[in-house]
């Protein structure tokens, strides 16, 4: 049987994109559906938008310290609607740079939603269109508390659209998305409260990561409210107001009010039964070690799978797919130290285990080595600003298993970290390796 492609991309995010590319280096005839914006949510509604509004705080939190350098204090007014243009224009000039790369690499764009028609055909808005292979990398979307009122509420999508910066921002979720919001948030003006079901925020994080970046937060003025929820939202005259699980009585009152309390795989409508697809039980796509779903000729890859929520993981997997299925070279990914970090003021990040995951497994055998400090950049002021740096050791081999950080530059210093403990490196190697003074990284090595 011919077929119109020999491989069909279902959704133009990191995993699709990356995908796509590779199969078509290989001599494949591509085509890659997207209903939305090519770039996916990294691009038009997560990591790039937000790592732009972090570095727009940043000025912010710089500006408390510079007259202790030696500048003037002047006053200063931050223009959200001004910023906002200039990053969305940052957006569109990504998007036209992507939707060239396809052109270049011979890749069919097609701004249509896809879905099944059977295991080899897809509908496009009426149109029929077969491929030998299909590949599903439709991400994720938000999750939403069932509750009274959830309506009141925003996602992350919207927040980078907000028409102005609310003066009092409500977060629930205190994981990735409420951690990184309520800190950049917060230091372009807003009043920040976080409501976190948990005791503590960004769970999966090594204690001493939780811990740190929530003292630092709350200390930057930042409102938590642990074990707790929200019960309804309301509409009062002037503000939404929201009622609590907790003992307090008194509803929180909010200008704006985001949920960020989890992504669920994108899976529903696209026909995944008529080609035999199978679900588990979050809804993500049932895949084996090659991304291959429960239909021989059709993969999955990204949020959708839900394995590991994050672009460098998706486009890794993208990649893994098109080299086993178009470059003959099978690849099964190692999701075993894959770094992350929050991108939060103080930073964080993480690579391979918590000291609580390496107890469960080497036992009495684990040995940390954690370390406190000021960074330079503080010394000549008067706030604190503790970092951490925490190794995490099998003491019996020396392997180090896992290291995490808080501070400036975390996300840096663990992902080159990330690439020696990758390749077994032992707290010997790292102690017998001569640093760069006067740096932050060079914490980690005595
Ligand atoms: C606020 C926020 C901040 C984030 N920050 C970071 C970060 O700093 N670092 C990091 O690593 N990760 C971050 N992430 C996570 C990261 O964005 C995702 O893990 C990544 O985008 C997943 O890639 P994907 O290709 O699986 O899916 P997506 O990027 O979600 O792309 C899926 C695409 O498929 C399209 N689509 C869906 N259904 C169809 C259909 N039927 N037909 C056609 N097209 C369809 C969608 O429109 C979308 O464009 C963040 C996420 C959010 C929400
Ligand atoms: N820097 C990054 O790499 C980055 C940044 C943003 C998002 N992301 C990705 O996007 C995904 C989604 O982010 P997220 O922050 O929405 O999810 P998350 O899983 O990181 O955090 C959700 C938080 O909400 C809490 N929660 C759940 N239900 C609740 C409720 N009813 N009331 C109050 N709290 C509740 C959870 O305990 C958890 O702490 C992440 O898992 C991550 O993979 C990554």
């Amino acid at each position: 049987m011919t077929f119109d492609y020999d491989l069909f991309v279902i959704g133009a995010g990191p995993g699709g994109l990356a995908a796509a590319k590779k199969a078509a280096s290989y001599g494949a005839r591509v085509a890659v559906a997207e209903q939305e914006a090519i770039g996916g949510t990294c691009v038009n509604r997560g990591c790039v938008p937000k790592k732009l509004i972090v570095y727009a705080a940043d000025f912010a939190l710089r500006d408390r310290i510079v007259h202790n350098y030696g500048w003037n204090q002047c006053q200063r007014h931050f223009d959200w609607t001004i910023f906002m243009k200039s990053v969305h224009q940052h957006v569109e000039h990504i998007n036209d740079s992507y939707c060239e790369q396809l052109q270049k690499a011979g890749i069919e764009l097609i701004w249509e939603r896809a879905t099944f028609v059977d295991a080899h055909t897809l509908d496009l808005d009426g149109r029929k269109v077969t491929a030998d292979k299909v590949l599903i990398s439709v991400g994720g979307k938000p999750n939403k508390p069932k509750i009274p009122g959830i309506e009141y509420a925003i996602t992350s999508r919207e927040m980078f659209h907000l028409p102005y910066l609310p003066k009092r921002l409500v977060i629930i979720g205190g994981g990735y998305i409420g951690t990184e919001f309520s800190s950049m948030m917060h230091a372009l003006g807003c009043d920040v409260t976080a409501i976190e079901v948990d005791e503590m925020i960004l769970s999966g994080f090594d204690d001493d990561v939780r811990s740190g970046v929530q003292q630092s937060l709350s200390k930057r003025g930042i409102r938590f409210i642990f074990n707790n929820t929200v019960e309804k939202i309301t509409l009062s005259e002037d503000s939404l107001l929201l009622t609590t699980t907790g003992k307090s009585q008194k509803p929180i009152a909010a200008d704006t009010i985001l949920v960020a309390i989890g992504y669920s795989p994108n899976t529903k409508n696209l026909g995944l039964e008529k080609a035999g697809i199978e679900l588990d039980e979050q809804g993500a796509i049932k895949v084996d070690e090659y991304c291959c779903t429960t239909q021989e000729n059709i993969f999955a890859v990204g949020d959708c799978i839900n394995r590991i929520q994050l672009t460098p993981t998706a486009k890794a997997e993208g990649i893994a797919f098109a080299n086993t299925v178009f470059g003959n070279k099978p690849q099964k990914l190692n999701y075993d130290h894959v770094p992350s970090a929050v991108f939060s003021r103080p930073e964080a990040a993480s690579v391979g285990m918590t000291e609580a995951k390496a107890r469960e497994k080497f036992g009495e055998s684990v040995q940390c080595y954690r370390t406190n400090f000021q960074p330079l950049l503080y010394a000549l002021t008067t706030e604190e600003q503790p970092n951490m740096m925490k190794l995490v050791v099998d003491s019996a081999s020396g392997q180090v298993l896992g290291a995490h950080m808080v501070g400036e530059h975390a996300a840096d210093i663990i992902q080159s970290l990330g690439v020696a403990i990758r390749k077994g490196i032992t707290k010997e190697d790292l102690d017998d390796t001569i640093g760069i003074h006067p740096t932050i990284a060079e914490e980690c090595l005595s």
